[in-house]
């Protein structure tokens, strides 16, 4: 494989910065939507640099994907400190097993879309488009997202994890003129003064979330194989441990359930989610998304779409998002009355 990418930019580095490996994964278009997918809602840890080239952090790498011609072009750059023995053709398998397992492209997509196609037939008539996969992500990272994601946008939770990390993450270097920071781990966020320094950098409520959420893993649970143990545990045995953690719903819950825990059937449920609901699939509507009507709405899908239901809601979810002119979005209700039906609706749900 060369490791010449023609497509992707030149680029700066800072003194501590090298770069650590390059290459290209051959991907069908109908496999991967590379937009959709990483600025689709899932993470919050991709930025566009350039038309159709992110820049995001996995691990303690940097890394740079395009898509074009139906190839994945990626670069991966680390801290100049980091060991390695590998040579540098080792180093571009490892890391296009890195991206294999993010993207978990043992999942074929096409065959999951064809099953759609005969069940729905807003997927047969082409409405929700192919290629949205769902990534496999850290699932403490992932977990604090989801607290922040409560009554937030892709931007601004984007942002908040940005400075999560520039604040409490190492360092890896910088690239073009932006530093990148790994997430901090648990012992990084294990600080007294964690909620009242987020306070101070607009994380409002959320705040208090994330630090209780921190004291319990680091001091109560405090078992390293923690997420390794939900992985391997029932979607039900999981879910009721992820709600022992203050700040986590069930639609928290089940976001991470389904984006790094494996649990690939299960269908979160969101205002975007209930509106296409009622919008398309002729379900009850409700003023307000009960834990009961949650259920409904999450059986129907996962019925619909099994047994990888999880992924037809993340390409419904990211269609959504993106669309202008979505029903669900044009009939939307004023920001301050879903702001008050999301925190009544959360608390619900912690409460149920
Ligand atoms: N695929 C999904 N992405 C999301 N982001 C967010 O905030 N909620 C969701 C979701 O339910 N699915």
């Amino acid at each position: 494989m060369s490791s010449f990418i023609p497509c992707l930019s030149i680029s700066v580095l800072s003194d501590s910065l090298i770069q650590y490996s390059s290459g290209i994964i051959p991907i069908s278009t109908t496999e991967l939507n590379l937009k959709q997918t990483l600025l689709g809602g899932q993470s919050f840890r991709w930025f566009e640099q350039s038309p159709n080239e992110f820049v995001g952090v996995l691990h303690f790498y940097i890394v740079r994907l395009q898509y074009e011609n139906e190839k994945l072009h990626f670069k991966f750059y680390v801290h100049k400190n980091t060991n390695s023995l590998l040579n540098e053709c080792d180093r571009e398998k490892e890391s296009a097993t890195i991206l294999h397992k993010y993207f978990q492209l043992s999942v074929k997509l096409e065959d999951l879309f064809e099953q759609w196609c005969k069940s729905d037939e807003r997927f047969r008539n082409k409405q929700i488009p192919t290629g949205i996969r769902v990534l496999d992500q850290d699932p403490l990272e992932n977990l604090i997202c989801f607290i922040c994601s409560s009554n937030n946008n892709v931007q601004r939770i984007t942002k908040m994890i940005k400075t999560l990390s520039e604040i409490y993450g190492k360092e890896i270097g910088t690239l073009n003129g932006t530093t990148y920071y790994q997430f901090p781990t648990i012992d990084e966020l294990d600080q007294s003064d964690l909620e009242k320094d987020l306070r101070k950098l607009n994380f409002g409520y959320r705040a208090r979330y994330i630090h209780k959420a921190v004291q319990y893993l680091k001091h109560t649970i405090n078992d390293p194989s923690y997420f390794d143990r939900l992985k391997s545990s029932s979607v039900q045995d999981a879910r009721s441990e992820l709600l022992k953690i203050m700040g986590v719903g069930r639609k928290v819950a089940d976001c991470v359930l389904l984006m790094s825990l494996g649990k690939q059937d299960v269908v979160p449920v969101d205002t975007h989610i209930h509106s296409i609901a009622v919008t398309y699939y002729g379900q009850r509507k409700n003023s307000q998304l009960s834990m009961s009507n949650y259920n409904n709405i999450s059986s129907f899908f996962q019925q619909l779409w099994q047994p990888y239901a999880g992924w037809a809601q993340a390409a419904a979810f990211s269609n959504e998002l993106r669309s202008p002119t979505s029903k669900t979005t044009s009939v939307k209700r004023s920001k301050m009355t879903n702001h008050c039906k999301f925190i009544k609706y959360e608390k619900e749900i912690k409460e149920s």
